[in-house]
């Protein structure tokens, strides 16, 4: 390539919008554009030697190998002409594509673009607003304040605020809470004093909100005289900078989260508004996901009640308020079976209020209802034991069903009844059996077997029953099989 070639080249490189650089093979020299100088803080000169680049290193990338620079003109492009490499400064990391061209003659040029300002920042970035992102998902009622205070300090900490919060407007709509704030070390905290904020103490604020869902101001004291009532609030709490932006659910503003300099004025940047914006999004995002799982939880827990009192429903006595014969009858068919598999007992009892039709007659049909539910409540309390259970037979008929329960025991148990219904003593002048209300009560204890029914057990509890009447009223009498 002839000297006046590689000038001609030169003139027009130079003037890209890039940092450049060219290696005259001709001339064994270097020439750098005014970008690239500042970028690897070379003196301006027209043109460089190998030796002025020796102090400058590139990281790879990917790989994470370390070259000089000079390296990048010989040889090391051969498949791929470009590559991303990071450029270590004093106080950032830059992360830079490079990309490599062959002149005539072995010269060659270098054309780097810097893709970020500062490569960790933007990497420790990320990766908070992926842990945010995969927390918020799945947020939580109880860890719903971690979330936040975690995504707060993100936030404050990259947009180098001394303070980050969120707040919420009050049901009302008139009044705002701090619910949520970050400080960073050796900075006031605000939140207690910012409860029950009425919106109208900052009119200015909520009218750029209410427009734009935004307010940036990088000076407090820059703020127009409209925003008189924003600046003294700002300046009571130190603020020099503000960042807001407002949070939105279905298209309503539900809040705002933003970031305070305190310490120093700071020119907030576009990128600091990306980021705020985009940890408000995720905030947003969760409680909406939150409201919606809360609605959800409660639709169901709803749909639970009305399905545990339905269930109630259909199995209770309507006076009485014990289970009636549906749930009875599907109690008795399960242990009859459970009865039959562990080869267990079972007793069936039956009792029937003696002489009730003259109780009514003579007592009034109301007073009656109320003898029904006494005596109910009498042998539904005498039912302690897990599986046990009282029912309404109909009219004036009680049934108990009494799982693992042998003849002897039921003896004993129908002995209570008696005595529980004595102790009620309840005046029936009109019984040929007592002054007191009696029961008279039949049972039937067996072990069934795969074959034992419903009715067969029923029929005999009832003959047993039906002998106890015969035998005089408030008597105990069991079922016994006759060959
Ligand atoms: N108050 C009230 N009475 C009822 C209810 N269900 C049934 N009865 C009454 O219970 C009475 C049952 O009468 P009977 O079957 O003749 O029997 P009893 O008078 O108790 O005579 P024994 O059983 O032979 O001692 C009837 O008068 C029914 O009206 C109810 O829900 N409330």
């Amino acid at each position: 390539m002839s000297n006046n070639l590689s000038n001609e080249i030169w003139r027009n490189l130079e003037l890209l919008p890039f940092c450049v650089l060219l290696y005259d093979a001709n001339e064994n020299i270097f020439k750098v554009n005014s970008q690239a100088q500042d970028l690897f803080g070379l003196r301006n000169k027209s043109h460089f030697n190998k030796i002025d680049f020796s102090h400058i290193t590139l990281t790879n990338h990917h790989s994470k190998k370390e070259l000089l620079v000079e390296e990048l003109f010989f040889d090391y492009f051969t498949a791929n002409n470009q590559c991303q490499f990071v450029l270590s400064k004093q106080v950032s990391k830059l992360l830079l594509n490079v990309k490599f061209a062959k002149l005539p003659n072995s010269s060659s040029i270098i054309i780097i673009d810097v893709l970020n300002n500062n490569v960790d920042e933007q990497y420790d970035f990320d990766n908070i607003i992926s842990n945010i992102s995969t927390d918020l998902i799945d947020i939580q009622n109880d860890d719903v304040d971690k979330h936040i205070n975690y995504a707060l300090k993100a936030i404050g900490t990259v947009c180098h605020a001394d303070r980050s919060y969120l707040f919420k407007f009050a049901e009302d709509g008139k009044t705002i809470n701090n619910t949520h704030e970050w400080v960073n070390n050796d900075i006031q905290a605000f939140k207690e004093d910012l409860q029950n904020l009425p919106k109208s103490d900052l009119p200015y604020f909520f009218s750029l909100m209410a427009r734009t869902h935004l307010f940036r101001v990088n000076d407090v004291t820059s703020l127009p005289i409209q925003a008189m009532s924003e600046k003294t609030i700002f300046q009571r709490q130190k603020i020099k900078s503000v960042l807001c932006i407002g949070l939105r659910y279905d298209k309503e503003l539900v809040g705002f989260i933003g970031c305070d300099c305190v310490v120093q004025k700071r020119n907030w940047t576009d990128l600091d508004l990306i980021r705020l914006r985009l940890v408000g999004e995720m905030l947003a995002n969760a409680f909406k996901n939150l409201n919606y799982k809360q609605e959800l939880q409660q639709a169901q827990q709803q749909l639970i009640n009305a399905n545990h009192k339905l269930n109630k429903q259909v199995n209770t006595d309507g006076l009485t308020n014990i289970a009636n014969r549906r749930c009875f009858d599907q109690t008795l068919k399960c242990e009859i079976k459970r009865g039959a598999r562990n080869k267990e007992p079972i007793s069936l009892i039956m009792c029937d209020i003696d002489f009730f039709k003259r109780y009514n007659d003579n007592y009034g049909h109301q007073l009656g209802d109320e003898v029904l539910k006494k005596v109910a409540k009498a042998l539904h309390d005498l039912c302690k034991r897990e599986g046990d259970l009282a029912a309404r037979f109909g009219g004036e008929e009680f049934s108990i069903i009494l799982p693992a329960v042998d003849t002897d025991h039921c003896q004993r148990f129908a002995v209570l009844i008696q005595e529980k219904i004595a102790e009620l003593a309840i005046e029936h002048n009109f019984s040929s059996a007592s002054n007191y209300l009696t029961l008279s009560i039949g049972f039937y204890s067996l072990i069934p077997n795969q074959k034992t029914t419903p009715k067969e057990v029923i029929t005999n509890a009832d003959i047993a029953l039906y002998n106890a009447k015969e035998a005089g009223r408030n008597k105990i009498a069991s079922f016994k099989k006759t060959d």
